[in-house]
């Protein structure tokens, strides 16, 4: 299979192993370097180190972030084997929604289609920054969400989840409640950026949203070990080592250039001729 990403993939199928999950079902893992999955508090103060130790600013890690989530997009569904390249982005609150705007661009820049729906905006310059930009590139915002679960189906390929991420606590308020059920009702692939929206950091949400692609930011946290889903990602490819090594992060080796690195992809047997080494 060709790969828009080829070193991604080839990278993965050099250093994979795989587990039988059941007939059907085969997990590759990246066996070089497992990372280690970091609790609510280490994700927030290795961001807190990343800003005020290591000087980074919040719009250059936004843009990383974001980008390598496009990436990784990408490379799981690839333009060519979509029907339509429809895509829709759901922004939240935080900087996890500017990871989403930070991504719907680079989409766009990447031939697909995406549609921005970003209800609870924030009038901070980076934000309204990235909405002009995305607002430019003729990225069309949504003023609700379609009141159908089926209609989210019908109009898009893609649903990206870059509503909550690592700051997310407590039990969900409005109006994000209905907007979440609407995405779980929904039948279409669900990316999520950093955290499944709504899943509590540590100990995940099994009535939750269930994306198919998760894309974890600096390193997993430990709810990523209850995503079921078919593609696990690490993105956001800036962590310095000395970081890295004082939360013994164990970061695997990202794949030549790539700003992510694919970290467990699930096949069926059908699938599996391409991914046998
Ligand atoms: N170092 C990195 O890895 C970087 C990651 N980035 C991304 O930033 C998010 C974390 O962003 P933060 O702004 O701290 O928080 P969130 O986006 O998760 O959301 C905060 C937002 O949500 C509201 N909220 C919290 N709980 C609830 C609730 N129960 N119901 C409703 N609303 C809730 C809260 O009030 C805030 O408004 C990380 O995951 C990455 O995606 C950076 O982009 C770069 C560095
Ligand atoms: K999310």
């Amino acid at each position: 299979m060709a790969s828009f990403f080829p070193n991604l993939r080839a990278s993965f199928k050099k250093v994979s192993k795989k587990t039988i999950v059941s007939d059907d079902i085969i997990h590759f893992i990246s066996a070089k370097n497992i990372p280690r999955y970091l609790d609510q508090r280490e994700a927030q103060n290795i961001d807190i180190e990343l800003f005020n130790e290591y000087k980074f600013s919040l719009d250059q890690l936004m843009e990383l972030a974001g980008y390598s989530c496009a990436v990784a997009i990408a490379n799981a569904y690839p333009l060519k084997n979509l029907s339509n390249s429809n895509i829709i982005v759901c922004c939240g609150p935080g900087n996890n929604g500017g990871d989403g705007l930070v991504c719907a661009r680079h989409l766009k820049l990447f031939g697909y289609k995406p549609t921005i729906f970003y209800p609870k905006r924030t009038d901070k310059r980076i934000f309204t920054d990235l909405v002009t930009q995305c607002e430019k590139m003729n990225i069309p915002f949504l003023v609700c969400l379609p009141n159908e679960s089926r209609l989210i189906d019908i109009n898009y390929n893609i649903i990206v989840d870059a509503i909550f991420g690592f700051s997310f606590s407590g039990e969900l308020r409005p109006p994000f409640v209905n907007i979440l059920d609407r995405l779980k009702q929904a039948t279409i692939p669900i990316v999520s950026i950093d955290i499944p929206s709504g899943w509590d950091i540590e100990n995940g949400n099994p009535d939750g949203l269930q994306p198919e692609c998760l894309v974890s930011l600096t390193a997993p946290k430990l709810c990523a070990k209850h995503f079921n889903g078919k593609y696990h990602y690490l993105g956001g490819r800036f962590v310095p080592n000395a970081l890295a090594e004082k939360y013994e992060l164990n970061l695997p080796e990202y794949p030549g250039t790539d700003p992510c690195v694919l970290l467990k992809k699930e096949v069926t047997s059908t699938e599996k001729s391409d991914w046998v080494f």
